[in-house]
């Protein structure tokens, strides 16, 4: 992803996500911004959510996330900047063809669910059949098949939500935009629907979701975008964010390594007895610093790559 956009008309590359090429469409924005009378919530925010790529949008409580998405929907005007879809001005016709899962929901707590996400499929241009079926096969998935006549009000928050998501992905979408829909999910239908998502982005659909839960975000995103007081702080591919990242390493030696604080060009973030964790100012350290090692019983030196947790730490700190 290219943190403050990129050339239009470019969607029909290959983009490549883990080595699997993937064609579909890619959603942009670019120096979006919204005040709310004198306040900026959202200032000057541009990213690209590639084609099938899981993108996390994170970002403290206020930070700007659901505003965000919500111009990105076109349920709430812009006061400066656009959405492009595919490198052109997004239009309404495009929005119909997204998955929007909104912050404040939106399903009619006393009516079936079936029923329900069946109409809802029609609203979306699908026949009441086609609609019913994929409402049956996306509940079946989330081990609500046999509640599909119960009305919304009667099933827990977590199944509430796995309800929502599947409103969200009825009309096969082109792109999904979801406010937090993992949020209040139990580690069986975080996975579910973890896998359901795949699905989506290995044909190429761009996904949006934000999340306070930055493991979850670790273990499934592509990319990321950082979000904080309403500017982006980072964004990019976990391997772009990483190589922004200084470089860290473990030392373990057989003996006491305090040593080590000596060593010029070398910063310790963490030592314990026999072990720290270093970084150097640059690869010439090295050497020094492993032929010193050697001398007092080197056992191990690796390289520790970045958690993209450890990312958002760094770049929010
Ligand atoms: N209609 C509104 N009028 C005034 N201020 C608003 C309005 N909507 C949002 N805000 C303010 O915009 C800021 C950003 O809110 P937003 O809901 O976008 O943040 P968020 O990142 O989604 O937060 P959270 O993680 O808590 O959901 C907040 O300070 C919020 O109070």
């Amino acid at each position: 992803m290219a943190p403050g956009g990129s050339g239009g008309g470019q969607w029909r590359r290959a983009s490549t996500t883990f080595g699997r090429p993937v064609h579909g469409h890619r959603l942009e924005v670019r120096d979006l911004t919204r005040r709310f009378g004198d306040t900026t919530v959202v200032d000057r925010v541009s990213f690209t959510v590639e084609p099938g790529h899981m993108t996390g949008f994170i970002g403290a409580n206020g930070a700007g996330k659901t505003t965000t998405m919500r111009m990105m929907m076109g349920v709430l005007r812009t006061t400066s900047g656009e959405v492009l879809w595919d490198g052109d001005a997004i239009t309404a016709q495009d929005r119909v063809r997204f998955g929007y899962m909104p912050e404040e929901r939106g399903l009619y707590p006393k009516q079936g669910i079936l029923d329900q996400l069946g109409y809802l499929g029609q609203l979306r241009g699908m026949s009441r059949q086609a609609a019913l079926a994929e409402a049956q096969r996306l509940l079946h998935h989330f081990n609500l098949g046999d509640r599909v006549k119960d009305k919304l009000e009667t099933l827990s928050l977590g199944n509430q939500q796995r309800v929502q998501v599947a409103a969200a992905l009825l009309h096969q979408p082109q792109a999904l935009v979801l406010d937090e829909p993992f949020s209040g999910l139990d580690p069986t239908a975080v996975d579910s629907m973890v896998d359901l998502l795949r699905e989506y982005t290995a044909r190429g659909v761009p996904v949006l979701f934000s999340s306070h839960q930055l493991d979850l975000v670790d273990r499934l995103c592509d990319a990321m975008v950082i979000l904080h007081d309403g500017r982006v702080l980072a964004s990019g591919t976990a391997e772009q964010l990483r190589a922004t990242q200084p470089k860290r390493h473990r030392l373990t030696c057989s003996a006491d390594v305090g040593w080590v604080r000596d060593v010029p060009g070398v910063s310790v973030e963490d030592l314990e007895g026999c072990s720290a964790v270093v970084t150097l100012d640059d690869d010439s350290v090295r050497s020094d610093l492993l032929r010193r090692a050697v001398d007092r019983g080197l056992l191990e030196f690796t390289d520790l790559a970045p958690s993209l947790s450890d990312i958002y730490r760094e770049v929010t700190r």
